[in-house]
């Protein structure tokens, strides 16, 4: 005695719909574990338990019927009865996600309202039982007022039952049902929330602290003010663990070049040994120890699961300057370096996110920028502590990081209103699930990026400080010139010089921005050495060049270089991936156009500013 010839099954997107209609109606349609696999709406041929059949209604996933894009507006007029030569579905059934109970229940609800009878299927209690939770599908149908059948749609699991609950459907008495029509959204969310927590049994203590933890990290203040003293923290971190590593690296660095000076006799190896690798290449390489421990907290929060909560976090701040979460992955991995980075933002559908995203990358303190913003922050900078275990040093380096951060949203936001101009695109994204970052995993990332950083030094640092050296050495000084005058390195320098004296560059930084443009560290190596091949005395030579900048750089001076290194473009591989990525040069030189005047208009407002203030 089947009363009814149609059903549409209803639910939030990724519940299990389509899953469920192909078991019940034997059909083929494509599920996927995604939101928005179904878009339009499908009918097919259910029997019902005696024998009649019926006609079954997939529909798009919804989270309201307060319709937001198309697919949702098919569901919205089909179960209100307005789609176009369709009558209104005469049995709705509800499917939910029992492991994701409280955010399906919003929308029940508002399908319960409709008054039109109502089955609700309590789909994916395997997956809800393997998260430990336990639930109650009759305290659950006590409170939403309709029938409850938990199903496995996928194992083709309480399907009968199911059934059963829709054929006798028709006896239902509406007028137990609970009004929720009347509330509000956010009453509507305290009601779901309340009739989850009665419908759940027991729960594994995991799975709540889990809950809660995101409760609190996802909060819409607090988890920005979260993720932001997480960061804080790095960078303290970053400053006041490695300082005795350094130390120790550069004083192994020292030992080597004393023992270089005194084991040889003067000659033209020994100089190169000494000037060239030891004080160019050394200089770089003892800023391992940061870079390790930067990435240890980078690699930690990555494989906790928090670092999808920060992409989260960002989406809606993201939103404010025309990007989105999505964004967020590849402007993250951009603080490693900018060209994994640039290569990572083919995950973004939208070409003008994409063209935006690869445009501001440069703009995220990739970790070539360490050794460089350090080195001269320790010359400079005073190591006082502003605050109970907050030291000066690292709150600057912060700073920096912010500094870029911030001129890439600024930059985003012009461009969203000029070059790349359109409407930002949205951004869902399911949640993976906390876990103890696995050590193994931890150290070999590490691992990874100490070998990058090595490689690196022993190939395209040491080539670019190698060819330094020698432009630096030849010519040789006329007895009572100074060696960097007479040297080809110093002429190229003294031609650069009127373009930088403006805003505060030395001779010898300007002539540094030329190798740095191979790999930024070089900018330290250059330095190194030019203090090295510069120096008479043997035992300046072998003085940190933290100490040299620290005697030679007035503050302003070494405040510009530092604005110079946020914005600047100064590597060639980044620009020769952003011409591969956006098949051309047009873009690349807007980048380097955009960055180099940016760079020099904020070098040079650092340093007047500074020079201004009287530091
Ligand atoms: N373990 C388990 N997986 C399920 C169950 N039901 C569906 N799935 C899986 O959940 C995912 C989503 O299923 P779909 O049927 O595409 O979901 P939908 O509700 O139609 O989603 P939209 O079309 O986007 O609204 C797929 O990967 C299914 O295999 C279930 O009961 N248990
Ligand atoms: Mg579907």
């Amino acid at each position: 005695m089947t009363r009814f010839r149609t059903a549409a099954l209803v639910g939030n997107p990724n519940a299990g719909k389509t899953a469920l209609f192909n078991a019940l109606t034997g059909a083929r349609q494509k599920i996927a574990n995604y939101p928005g696999v179904t878009v339009e709406r499908k009918a097919g041929r259910m029997i019902m338990p005696d024998g009649q059949p019926i006609e079954l209604i997939d529909l798009p996933g919804s989270y309201s019927l307060d319709a937001a894009s198309p697919d949702e507006e098919v569901t919205r007029q089909v179960v209100q009865g307005e789609f176009p030569g369709e009558a209104r579905p005469e049995l709705l059934v509800i499917v939910l996600d029992a492991a994701n109970l409280e955010q399906h229940l919003v929308f029940a609800q508002e399908i319960i309202a409709l008054g039109v009878p109502t089955v609700v299927a309590l789909n994916m209690v395997d997956l809800a039982e393997r998260d430990g939770l336990t639930l109650d599908p009759a305290a659950l149908s006590d409170a939403l007022g309709v029938p409850v059948v938990p199903t496995i749609a996928v194992r083709k699991k309480g399907l009968d039952a199911l059934a059963e609950s829709m054929e006798s459907a028709s006896q239902q008495d509406l007028s137990t049902r609970h009004e929720v029509a009347c509330l509000s959204m956010p009453e509507q969310r305290l009601a779901a929330r309340n009739i989850a927590k009665a419908a759940i049994l027991s729960e594994s203590r995991e799975r709540k602290l889990h809950a809660n933890l995101d409760k609190v990290l996802l909060h819409p203040w607090l988890g920005p003010i979260i993720l932001f003293a997480l960061l804080f923290i790095v960078f303290q971190a970053v400053f006041a663990w490695a300082d005795p590593l350094i130390g120790a690296i550069e004083g192994l660095a020292e030992g080597a070049s004393a023992l270089v000076t005194s084991s040889m006799g003067e000659s033209f190896v020994r100089d190169f040994l000494t000037e060239g690798v030891i004080a160019g290449v050394g200089s770089v390489v003892v800023f391992l120890p940061q870079i390790i421990i930067l990435f240890a907290f980078i690699l930690v929060m990555e494989q906790s699961g928090y670092m999808a909560r920060a992409a989260f976090i960002m989406d809606r701040l993201m939103a404010y300057v025309g990007l989105s979460g999505r964004s967020f992955i590849p402007l993250l991995s951009s603080f490693a370096c900018a060209i994994p980075g640039i290569m990572a933002t083919r995950s973004i559908a939208d070409p003008k996110d994409r063209l935006t995203t690869i445009l501001i990358a440069p703009l995220m303190t990739c970790s070539a920028r360490l050794p460089v913003y350090t080195v001269i922050i320790a010359a400079v900078i005073p190591s006082n502590a502003v605050g109970p275990g907050i030291g000066l040093q690292g709150l600057v380096l912060f700073g920096l990081y912010i500094a870029g951060i911030i001129g890439a949203m600024l930059v985003a936001l012009v461009l969203r209103r000029t070059a790349t101009k359109g409407a930002a695109s949205g951004f869902i994204m399911e949640m993976p699930k906390y876990q103890l970052p696995p050590l193994r995993d931890v150290l070999i990332g590490l691992w990874q990026r100490a070998w990058v950083f090595l490689r690196r030094a022993g190939t395209i640092i040491f080539a670019a400080t190698v060819i330094l050296w020698l432009l630096l050495t030849f010519p040789k000084a006329e007895p009572g010139e100074s060696q960097l005058d007479a040297s080809a390195a110093g002429h190229i320098a003294s031609f650069m010089q009127p373009a930088f004296e403006p805003i505060g560059f030395q001779r010898e930084m300007t002539l540094a921005l030329v190798p740095a443009m191979a790999a930024r560290e070089v900018a330290v190596a250059s330095l190194a050495t030019t203090y090295a091949v510069d120096s008479d005395d043997e035992a300046e030579t072998e003085n940190a060049l933290r100490d040299q900048i620290s005697a030679r750089w007035s503050l302003p001076t070494a405040l510009a270089f530092l604005a110079w290194f946020v914005f600047a473009p100064q590597c060639l591989s980044t620009i020769a991936v952003a011409r591969r990525e956006t098949n051309g040069w047009k873009w690349p030189m807007v980048m380097v156009g955009y960055l180099f005047a940016l760079a020099y208009a904020f070098a040079g407002l650092t340093y007047w500013a500074a020079v201004g203030l009287g530091l």
